[in-house]
């Protein structure tokens, strides 16, 4: 509001109300106190909201005028207030009149947009700097764990251990929300910080853009082409001196912190929901997870394959494997094809190519209905340099399914007719008419009828766009998947779009002896890799911490629950000593032989023993002693196709 023009037009107004009222106003100490009227006069120049204080302003007046309070002229004070509205108005706009000269010709400036990779490092790193998180102006963040962070061992598993049932015996995390603490990060507006011993400004910006649904953003179509306004952010930041070096070294800072132990994590990420997906960029695709590496010797595998793979993608990876492909004119792809019965190790062994290659993994499934064709090829485009696409269950995909959904409504409408013509449909009664229908044709019909979103799926000739068309993104490794590899279509499986196929079998008893083995060995060997090298423990624990996990694992491990024959058995600490007493090397590879030779070749997958041995995971002699019953019984149930488990 320009306190300038306001008066102005408020005078004239003003003065005649004064004179008006000066005779009866004087008040008993001679001074004036406030005329009547003159509130009527202002409220509608100042608008609604400024009333209250308007009506507060006068009630000062008129006490100060009256000599009660102060003993002012309350001229005097309305001047001086106005004095200091305008001097402020002034202040503000040379101080912006200099700082915009200072910026312009003094300062770097780099502008970071909400759709870039480079916010997130940048609010991650903002998050854990002491001098901005101890600002006054902050946003608060809930944040959540997941269940592999290393912060979650750090619970106190003796205060979460207060059961509901009071037994003190089951874990119990009903206070794990209230615990996490939540995340603050600075609000938006302007901040300062030091970083490197320089002075840094940044600036949070908020903006709403007009999207008009016709996929814009990010150069991804839209799917669904709702206009609609969003929400897009702006971090600008800037520091003293002409040269943007040291914000560019800031921002590397920020994305080394980011990425500082993924080298022990894979990261999972999948299409992200179909209305943030058509902003495309760094929006395509949603982190999911942050696994810990799997370690290869935990797939067990052929060895000849398992080689084969690796030193396959290896060569693929290699920095001058791309020039190689260039000079002979080849697409730099390479696909495989891992193929055999469920949970025999195909998700396993991609989990573990992505950890040995320290590459991200991108899991799409062609089931999930919002995918469109267009969708896909802009999720491969938006693929990075090097990474692993899991193509999951290519068999299951709308590529030979029938087409289960009718959306065409002229058959609906034939349908509806045959059941009039014939008496109406299965119980129909009489004309078939709806009024008629029972209450079953009603549910049936529902069901028939799609969500008007619904999609067919993803047809072949999509699928082999985005494998391998202009969009297709070059440098990845792309996985596929399948239980039923003969349903495939040849031009999916054809060399230049699968260059390798692994197949998977149900385990061999070798395999059987090396799920045992590797179930019951001690568990600080599983912290190795494949190359042999440790694991690097995560930068935030040190001595005392590990002591607290291995006291919390210790203490998680004496409230332990067993299982005998198929039912969950709650046993005290120190029960059953000889059984956990852990195994001599010797003796877990004669136990794992003996195991192996009760395990009938070929019939069960691996993720079915590794299911049996799960389920008595400190008790290997145990699981030697059932292991009997478990395969008598499984190839009863096998050959009666039932689902329901006798032996567990
Ligand atoms: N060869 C294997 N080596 C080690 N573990 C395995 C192996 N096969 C299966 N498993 C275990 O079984 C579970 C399921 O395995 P996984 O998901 O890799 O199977 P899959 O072949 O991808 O199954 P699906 O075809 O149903 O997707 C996992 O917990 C995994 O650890």
């Amino acid at each position: 509001m320009d306190f300038n023009t306001l008066l102005r037009g408020a005078l004239p107004t003003l003065v005649a109300n004064i004179s008006d009222a000066a005779g009866s106003n004087t008040t008993a100490f001679g001074k004036k106190s406030f005329p009547d009227g003159i509130l009527e006069t202002l409220a509608p120049l100042l608008g609604s909201q400024f009333n209250p204080l308007l009506k507060s302003f006068m009630l000062f007046y008129k006490v100060a005028g009256s000599g009660i309070l102060f003993g002012l002229d309350p001229t005097i004070l309305l001047t001086l207030f106005g004095f200091f509205w305008a001097g402020n108005k002034l202040w503000r706009q040379v101080y912006m009149t200099i700082y915009g000269i200072v910026q312009e010709h003094l300062m770097a400036t780099i502008h970071i947009n909400s759709g870039d990779e480079m916010f997130l490092h940048m609010m991650r790193w903002l998050a854990l700097q002491p001098g901005l998180v101890n600002s006054r102006s902050l946003t608060a963040e809930t944040t959540s764990k997941t269940a592999w962070e290393e912060e979650e061992q750090d619970l106190d598993i003796t205060k979460s251990s207060i059961s509901a049932d009071g037994s003190g015996v089951y874990l119990n995390f009903s206070n794990q929300e209230a615990r996490a603490p939540p995340r603050f990060i600075p609000a938006l507006g302007t901040h300062g910080f030091w970083f490197d011993g320089r002075f840094f400004r940044l600036h949070r910006k908020q903006e709403s853009l007009y999207d008009d649904g016709g996929g814009g953003g990010g150069g991804s179509s839209s799917s669904n082409g709702v206009p609609a306004f969003k929400e897009r952010e702006n971090l600008t930041i800037s520091c003293f001196g002409r040269s943007p070096d040291p914000i560019k070294k800031l921002l590397q800072h920020t994305k080394e912190q980011y990425y500082k132990d993924h080298h022990a994590k894979t990261i999972v990420k999948r299409p992200n929901s179909q209305n943030v997906r058509r902003y495309g960029g760094r929006h395509s695709w949603l982190h999911v997870a942050e696994r810990p590496v799997r370690p290869m010797k935990t797939v067990v595998l052929d060895e000849k394959q398992k080689v084969q793979v690796l030193s396959d993608i290896n060569e693929y990876l290699h920095p001058a494997t791309p020039r190689w492909y260039a000079n002979r004119g080849i697409p730099l792809r390479r696909g495989y094809l891992f193929h055999g019965p469920p949970g025999t190790g195909k998700t396993s062994l991609s989990f573990a190519l992505a950890g040995v290659f320290g590459l991200d993994i991108y899991v799409i499934s062609l089931l999930e209905p919002s995918l469109t064709e267009e969708d896909l090829s802009a999720l491969f485009n938006s693929l990075p340099r090097r990474c692993v696409v899991l193509l999951e269950d290519i068999d299951t995909a709308g590529l030979s399914r029938p087409a289960v959904v009718d959306n065409n409504p002229s058959n609906d409408d034939k349908e509806k007719e045959d059941s009039s013509t014939n008496g109406g449909r299965k119980g129909g009664g009489g004309g078939g008419s709806k009024e008629d229908w029972k209450v079953a044709d009603l549910a049936r019909e529902l069901k028939r009828q799609p969500a008007a979103d619904e999609k067919k799926g993803i047809s072949l000739s999509g699928l082999l766009n985005a494998i391998d068309g202009v969009a297709s993104h070059e440098g990845r490794v792309l996985i596929m998947t399948t239980n039923k590899p003969e349903t495939l279509d040849d031009a999916l499986i054809r060399p230049g779009r699968v260059d390798l196929q692994v197949a998977f079998t149900n385990a061999t008893r070798e395999q059987a002896r090396e799920l045992f083995e590797r179930m019951y060995e001690a568990d600080a060997t599983t912290t190795t890799t494949t190359h042999g090298k440790q694991q690097p423990k995560p930068n935030h624990t040190n001595e005392d911490d590990d002591n607290k996990h291995m006291t919390a694992r210790r203490r998680k491990e004496e409230l332990s629950i067993d299982v005998i024959e198929g039912g969950y058995t709650p046993i005290a600490a120190g029960a059953d000593n000889d059984e956990r007493r852990s195994l001599t090397p010797e003796e877990l590879k004669d136990i794992s032989a003996q195991f192996a030779a009760k395990i009938p070749p070929g019939q069960f997958s691996p993720a079915e023993i590794q299911g049996f041995l799960l389920k008595r995971k400190k008790y290997p002699r145990r699981a030697l002693a059932e292991a009997d019953k478990w395969v008598a019984a499984m190839v009863l149930q096998k050959a009666s196709k039932t689902k329901i488990l006798q032996v567990q």
